[in-house]
Order: structure tokens, then C-alpha cells, then sequence
């Protein structure tokens, strides 16, 4: 079966047997996979003359010489190679799309910040016209740090594809489902599911069900990888099989048509003829996927005590430093709390990596009022921060027993680096001004006395 038509007209790889429509499982497999029938070469990569009059090209996302457990590159068999679906360049404005290092000289970083949801507009906005960057950490250029954004689409792409140069894309839907037709394949995303599109890597965006919302995490240093679990073992945390690849799917399509790049934190417009979306068989390692949040199985303590919340950790992104990471992907998601004669939410803490967190759905252990389902909330390098008032004081008074937290999904984008407000998030999202307020009724309660005052 090679003639599965998607809805969005890419003609899809046949699907391996007992596994989800449209998608192999994995993460960081050497996949392989073909749209036509013998369209992947066998036993070699560059056979003088392709199947079907194809190209043979491959795609890097790694230096050559990467060390062979992180050397990761994909070979591509394709109507037209790449080098047509790109000509002359023009530089364009994005004025919500920033990178780092964007420090503002009136803007102060150094907080602790909450935002309430950003709201969308009457505005047509594609994946790249509605990204709106909230923070910036690191060096785009200099591969380390990140981004962080939300993101606003109420309009697909139509005759237009986008890649980026400058890392790859962990995408966190809140709201509204999207379809990412990529050039290795097709996949669809809701809240609850996680996509990483990788870095070079051509795609359009369309809207399954809009408007939608949500969260991304732009990387500009080392892959995206699955934490070690240590003395956890071999399971648990995310699983590599839950992790899903696309099938190759494309199109062969002549239609005007624009390619935004994204290259060294600027932007470039380049009209082709066609859509790039022309892979008909891939095989390698360095491809898109995606992952159901559903899936994670949360390790945490059995007796007593909050443990540090890596062990919450989905992916990590490593920076230069061992333990340290450029970025880590950390899901507070639904989960039993058991702990005997313990303050169960987090403890009070600074913290040398800073923390940005969303809210997908439902209520945060530490903060049950004000961060709310689409909320963001940045907790900067070093300061200090924890559970508000009421969590506090109904964590510190009640009568414990073995209870679910339900029906909850957060998430956090952690950076060994500072993260710089962008001029969207200090002065257009709606930033709550009295964030910090949530601290301030905490009162005194040491009385010289080994009670203290629970008055
Ligand atoms: O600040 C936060 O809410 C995130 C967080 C959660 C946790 O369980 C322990 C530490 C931590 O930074
Ligand atoms: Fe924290």
C-alpha cells in the first residue's frame, strides 16, 4: 500500500504494522521509509542513477565527525534537490520573532515574572507571523542558550514553507491541533502531545482546529535527548518507543511558492516554483517526531520528601558542562503524592539554571490560583521563589494522606542561562504586575519557641 493520500494532498508511506496511522516508533532510531516502491536505495547511498529519476541528498544534523552515539544525519530521495527549493534571498521583518542575545537596556530581566495567557487577535497569523517571543537566553550564533515563545496560528500556510538555521523546535501545544507537513513526513499535534522539528529541516503549518496556542522552545545548542535515568534502570520517565517518527509522505506540486529561512536570528524570504516538500524515501536518524505526554511515567518518592524536580525531566539538551544543562524539559503531570511527614509541593528554592514554566491545563501544586491553563511564569537565575500563601499554608496544615494530583499538566523550560525578557513580554503580554504579591502574606511564624506560631 503506497497510495495513502493525506488530507493535506502529501501522498504517505504505507504504515508498519501495528502502530499508529502514519507514524513508526522510536527515538533516535535509524528509521527507513518510502512513499513508492523501491524509491530507497538498498545497501548504499548514492547510487549512480536514483529510482523514479530522484536525488539522492543528505541531510546533517550533526558535525560529520560527531561522536558516533550522537552522529545523526538523514538520507533523502528527492524530486528536486534542495539547492532549487532555495534562490536569491531577501531579508524580511519579524518583528515578534526574536533570538539571542536580545537584551533591551529599559527592560529588567531580573524578576520573577507571571504572565496571564496571551489572547489572540482578529490578526491572520501563520506559524511564523504568530510566533511571539517571550525570552532570550544565551547566543543563537554562538549555538548555546535558547528561546522561549508562544505562539498565536489562526491561518495555515498556503504555498509557503519555513525552516530555521538556527535550531531545532520543541513544540508544546496548549490549545487548538496542528499539522506539520514536513519534508521526512506528516504530524499532527494537540495539547497533551510534544513535536521536535529539527534544525534545517522544511515545513509548512496548517490549522486543524484553531485558534491555536501554545509553547515552544527554540534550541540553539546540542539535540534534544532522553535524560539517563541512572539507578532508575532501563524504563520509565518517557520510553523511546512512545516516541513517534512520521512516514514519508510528499508532494509533487508546481505552484509559486515562499521559503522563509531563519538564519542567525534573521529572517530571509526566497520565491521557488514548487513545493520542497518532495522527499519520497528517507532513511537515517535525524528526523522530526512527536510524543504523548500521556505516556510519561513519573518516577517520584515513596516515603517522604520532594525530590529536585529532574527526575520530571522528558528531555535534556546538554550544554558543554556534565550535569548542566542548555536546557531541560521538565512535566509536572497527573501523579500520586504519598509522602509521610513531608511539606509536599516544592520546597522554597534559588536555583543557579533558570526556570520558565506554562501552564497546558489544570491547577499547579504551588500556585493554585493565577497560573492558569496558557500562563507562563519565569523564575530568573539565582532568585528566589515557591509555593504561594494558600499552598503553603494547606500543604503545612493538612492532614496527610495518599492523594492524587489530577487532571494537571505543566511543563518547565530550564537554561543554565539567564533568560532576557523581550520587549513583547515585558511590555504587550498580559504580565500580572502583582505577581510578586503571592509571597507577601507569609508571615513570621518563629516565636523562639520549637512550635512556632501555626496560629
Ligand atoms: O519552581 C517550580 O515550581 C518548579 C519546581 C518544582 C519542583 O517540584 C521542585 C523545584 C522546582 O523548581
Ligand atoms: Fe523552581
Amino acid at each position: 500500500m503506497y497510495d495513502e493520500t493525506t488530507t493535506s494532498g502529501l501522498i504517505r508511506a504505507a504504515t508498519p504494522v501495528g502502530t499508529r496511522a502514519g507514524y513508526m516508533p522510536g527515538f533516535g532510531n535509524d528509521f527507513e521509509t518510502e512513499a513508492l516502491p523501491g524509491a530507497l536505495p538498498q545497501g548504499r547511498n548514492s547510487p549512480q542513477r536514483c529510482a523514479y529519476g530522484l536525488y539522492g541528498e543528505q541531510l546533517s544534523g550533526t558535525a560529520f565527525t560527531a561522536p558516533q552515539h550522537r552522529n545523526e544525519r538523514t538520507w533523502c530521495y528527492r524530486i528536486r534537490p534542495s539547492v532549487k527549493h532555495v534562490g536569491r534571498f531577501v531579508r524580511i521583518d519579524m518583528a515578534h520573532w526574536k533570538s539571542a542575545p536580545n537584551v533591551i537596556p529599559d527592560v529588567t530581566s531580573l524578576g520573577q515574572y507571571r504572565w496571564d495567557p496571551v489572547p489572540h487577535s482578529d490578526e491572520a497569523l501563520t506559524w511564523v507571523t504568530g510566533m511571539r517571543t517571550m525570552t532570550t537566553a544565551g547566543d543563537a550564533g554562538a549555538q548555546s542558550g535558547m528561546a522561549a515563545h508562544v505562539y498565536l496560528v489562526t491561518a495555515s500556510m498556503q504555498d509557503e514553507y519555513f525552516f530555521s538555521a538556527d535550531g531545532e523546535l520543541l513544540v508544546v501545544p496548549q490549545e487548538g491541533r496542528l499539522r506539520f507537513c514536513t519534508e521526512l513526513g506528516v504530524i499532527d499535534v494537540e495539547p497533551k502531545e510534544i513535536a521536535i522539528l529539527p534544525r534545517g529541516l522544511v515545513y509548512r503549518v496548517e490549522v486543524i482546529d484553531g485558534p491555536a496556542r501554545g509553547f515552544v522552545c527554540e534550541n540553539y545548542g546540542q539535540k534534544f535527548e532522553l535524560p539517563g535515568r541512572g539507578p532508575i534502570g532501563a524504563n520509565c520517565m518517557a520510553n523511546r518507543r512512545d516516541f513517534k517518527t512520521p512516514v514519508a509522505a510528499f508532494e509533487d506540486r508546481d505552484a509559486p511558492s515562499r521559503v522563509i529561512v531563519k538564519w542567525a536570528g534573521e529572517f530571509h524570504a526566497t520565491e521557488i516554483g514548487h513545493s520542497p516538500l518532495d522527499v519520497v524515501a528517507w532513511h537515517g536518524n535525524y528526523a522530526p517526531c512527536k510524543y504523548d505526554m500521556r505516556d510519561y511515567c513519573p518516577i517520584g518518592a515513596i516515603l517522604f520528601d520532594h525530590p529536585d524536580p529532574s527526575i520530571f525531566t522528558v528531555l535534556t539538551a546538554p550544554s558543554g558542562v556534565e550535569g548542566t544543562a542548555n536546557i531541560d524539559f521538565v512535566l509536572f503531570r497527573e501523579r500520586w503524592m504519598s509522602m509521610e511527614n513531608t511539606f509536599r509541593p516544592p520546597w522554597y528554592h534559588k536555583n543557579v539554571m533558570s526556570e520558565l514554566m506554562g501552564n497546558i491545563y489544570g491547577e499547579y501544586d504551588a500556585k493554585p490560583k493565577g497560573f492558569v491553563p496558557g500562563g507562563i511564569s519565569l523564575h530568573n537565575c539565582m532568585l528566589p521563589h515557591g509555593p504561594d500563601n494558600d499552598a503553603f499554608m494547606k500543604a503545612s496544615l493538612a492532614e496527610l494522606q495518599p492523594e492524587k494530583l489530577d487532571e494537571t499538566m505543566s511543563f518547565m523550560f530550564e537554561t543554565r542561562f539567564p533568560q532576557r525578557l523581550t520587549e513583547f513580554a515585558a511590555r504587550t503580554a498580559p504580565l500580572q504586575d502583582d505577581y510578586v504579591e503571592c509571597w507577601s502574606s507569609l508571615r513570621k511564624r518563629f516565636t523562639g519557641a520549637p512550635e512556632g506560631d501555626w496560629s
